[in-house]
């Protein structure tokens, strides 16, 4: 029998109780998950003080305010402990176990539980927020194409009595009845959107108008995910959500960042023309487990390059800046701005901005690699500084950034590593 991918890091964090308890070896990792249910461990309350330790260890994620509170631990069980299958290296096969027992979520009174639609919830980003809006006790519909997302992203929440995984492409109109839609999806890696750039912007276009369609119709409130490309290769420096954007309309980006462009464009005429009630998030690089190994983005290729031991790849001088926010901190402030009144665009982002090349130092320390750094051409179009203004943000959802990039890229050097021992990448 093969290997059961277990969490044995004795570099877990202090408050990472559920994993450094899981010591007894005889017990299957499927025992081990439905005794943690058993023991009451998996309790949480929501309790604003209970985002830190006394030590400032974060140990949870979310906000009162908007009731997401979910303990990190809960949430690391499900990415960094594939407690679904077996990994046998000899014969090279993977066994899925089937396991009838699911984290528990909140009970909410019928009135607080939401119908919600996650479109792109299966990808990265939406994989994360399923998480969460299923923990915090709401009923998840996802819809994806699985272009880029993964079935076993959400696979731990099939079969669950609030969950629906539809395989299903926004370009084509859907119908249903819900409450709330989150509407992600949209190839976010430039390699990726590059691909067909005429099918990224019919994404963003006919996607982004079948959603808003639907969300007039049902009387649902919409929320679109945009982008910091909408300020291209800015001009002004840190962005804030006034400036209107340096976009170079017939250039290889343009697909994702004119498309998204469109999309804002199209949420506002939606807003002014039928009232629907909508929602704008300008999202900032973003990095965290699910992330796809080949992805292409500089947070997934820096990290495989190091924990192989190859050269990490700079394109152009590596000058160029980027600011990097941990994947948890975006679910945060995408859930606070839905349940806010405000519907101007917000910027969430980490303001904490990094050189490219700064950037690679970081991950090659991280992963204590002796990894080199090498230069290739620098892409079309690449933007040379972006930094949000997340002023908005904070007046607004009393939302900023916890995670510290550093922080963020451990547990993501971790979830790799994971990945690479379970021979799935
Ligand atoms: O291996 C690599 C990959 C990327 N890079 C550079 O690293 C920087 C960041 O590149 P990424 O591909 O990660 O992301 P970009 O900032 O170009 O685009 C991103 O912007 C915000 C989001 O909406 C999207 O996720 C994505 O389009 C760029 O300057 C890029 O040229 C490298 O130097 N080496």
């Amino acid at each position: 029998m093969g290997t059961i991918v277990n969490d044995t890091d004795s570099t877990e964090s202090k408050s990472n109780k559920l994993t450094s308890s899981n010591n007894d070896k005889s017990k299957g990792i499927e025992d081990l998950y439905t005794d943690k249910i058993r023991d009451g461990q998996w309790f949480w309350n929501t309790n604003a003080e209970q985002i830190f330790s006394e030590d400032s260890t974060i140990v949870a994620v979310g906000h009162a305010s908007a009731k997401s509170i979910v303990p990190l631990e809960l949430l690391r069980y499900i990415y960094l402990q594939p407690h679904d299958r077996i990994y046998d290296p000899n014969t090279h096969t993977i066994s899925y176990l089937q396991t009838r027992t699911y984290l528990p979520v909140k009970s909410l009174p019928p009135k607080e539980k939401k119908r919600i639609l996650v479109t792109g919830g299966a990808g990265f980003v939406g994989s994360h927020l399923v998480d969460r809006l299923m923990l915090m006790g709401h009923e998840v519909i996802v819809i994806d194409n699985f272009f880029t997302g993964r079935k076993n992203n959400v696979g731990h929440w099939i079969g669950h009595p609030n969950f629906e995984l539809i395989r299903h492409d926004v370009v084509d109109p859907f119908l249903i009845e819900v409450d709330q839609i989150y509407h992600l999806a949209c190839p976010a890696s430039p390699p990726h959107y590059q691909y067909n750039p005429i099918k990224t912007v019919k994404t963003s276009v006919m996607g982004t108008i079948n959603m808003l369609g639907l969300a007039k119709r049902v009387k649902a409130r919409f929320l679109l995910t945009s982008t910091s490309e909408v300020y291209g290769d800015p001009e002004e420096h840190p962005q804030a959500e006034t400036y209107w954007g340096n976009v170079n309309p017939i250039g290889p980006r343009a697909c994702y960042d004119e498309g998204k462009r469109v999309a804002e464009t199209l949420t506002y005429a939606y807003m002014n023309q039928d009232c629907v009630d909508v929602r704008v998030a300008r999202i900032f690089n973003t990095f965290g487990p699910r992330m796809n190994a080949n992805d292409g983005r500089v947070v997934s290729n820096f990290i495989m390059q190091a924990l192989k031991g190859e050269d990490l790849t700079i394109y152009g001088d590596g000058y160029q800046t980027r600011s990097f926010q941990y994947v948890h901190d975006l679910v945060d402030g995408l859930i606070l701005l839905m349940n806010t009144d405000y519907k101007e665009p917000i910027n969430l982002g980490n303001p904490d901005e990094y050189t490219i090349r700064e950037f690679a130092e970081l991950i090659i320390n991280e992963v204590n690699t002796s990894s080199k750094i090498t230069t290739l051409p620098a892409p079309k179009d690449d933007p040379k500084k972006r930094r949000p203004d997340i002023t908005r943000a904070e007046q607004i959802l009393g939302w900023k950034p916890r995670w510290p990039v550093k922080q963020g890229i451990e547990e993501t050097v971790k979830y790799f590593q994971r990945q690479l021992e379970a021979g799935l990448i």
